[in-house]
């Protein structure tokens, strides 16, 4: 939208989408002030509870909930219904693109394309190549984001792929630090921050990422490594299961009020 390509957001929930607007015309303010957005040519925002209003799309992003069925089922319902030039983009934290592109008609247009957050001030995307993956498909994802200003680092398939691999690992090993009680999450992010320069510490990324989120990406980097380093913590299952997500619900291992 705030690259001056129209946008057609596609949720189920109706109230999603009332807030939507909101949300981005709040996150555009903020990228213009902090400089990440300069372009000025705002284009349409269409939001819809109903999929086939993406038929005619150039370029689907899917972003729903991080399950692999429910993927799996809205990537088939995209693909029957958008052309076979369509490039279709899925912003999975973990599930490999491979494994996605299972439920679609065309394989070889789908790519992974994994925005940080929050993404209209964090340029960098990581982008996945399944090993269907087409060259053409690739060329056309690139040309996509960095026509959007977005830095973009391509990377091979797997569970988690770069990023996640290492930082829902990471994410859930301070969660259980803080279980332990061996320091707060404050003291936690601190040593992060102040001792190896990263923007926020491993709890207060959580908080932004959503717990709920965290908690199906390390399932997912379970069930696909068998690796038990990604079983949720005790902590974290505790906090999902009182419904405290981070900013999105106004408490996580923090307060947030205000600044969801
Ligand atoms: N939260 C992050 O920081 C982050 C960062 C990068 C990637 N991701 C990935 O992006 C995706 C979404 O993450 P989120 O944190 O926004 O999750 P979320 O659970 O907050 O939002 C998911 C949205 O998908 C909608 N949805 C569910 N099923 C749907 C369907 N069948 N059709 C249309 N909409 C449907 C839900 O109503 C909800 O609004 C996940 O795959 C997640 O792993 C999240």
């Amino acid at each position: 939208v705030g690259n001056g390509l129209p946008v057609t957001l596609v949720d189920v929930d109706r109230a999603v989408l009332d807030r939507a607007r909101g949300e981005v015309t709040r996150h555009l303010r903020l990228a213009r002030l902090m400089g990440a957005q300069t372009g000025t040519d705002v284009a349409e925002l269409r939001t819809t509870v109903d999929l086939s209003d993406v038929a005619d799309a150039d370029v689907v992003v899917e972003a729903v909930t991080e399950l692999a069925d429910v993927k799996a089922k809205v990537l088939a319902e995209v693909s029957a219904l958008v052309g076979p030039e369509a490039l279709v983009l899925t912003n999975t934290s973990a599930i490999p693109v491979d494994e996605l592109a299972g439920s679609v008609a065309y394989p070889e247009r789908t790519v992974g394309a994994h925005f940080m957050n929050p993404p209209y001030l964090i340029k960098t995307v990581e982008v996945v190549r399944g090993p269907r993956s087409s060259e053409a498909a690739l060329a056309v994802a690139r040309d996509f984001l960095t026509g959007m200003g977005r830095e973009v680092v391509v990377v091979g398939d797997g569970p988690g792929f770069v990023i996640n691999r290492v930082l829902q690992r990471m994410i859930n090993e301070a969660a259980r630090i803080a279980d332990e009680g061996l320091a707060t999450p404050e003291e936690i992010d601190l040593l992060f921050t102040g001792c190896l320069g990263h923007r926020t510490g491993p709890l207060a990324t959580a908080d932004l990422i959503g717990l709920d989120n965290v908690v199906d990406s390390l399932r997912v980097l379970r069930d696909r490594t068998g690796d038990q380093g990604y079983e949720p913590s005790a902590l974290l299952l505790a906090k999902v299961a009182d419904g405290d997500f981070g900013r999105k619900t106004g408490r996580g291992f923090y307060e947030h009020r205000g600044t969801k």
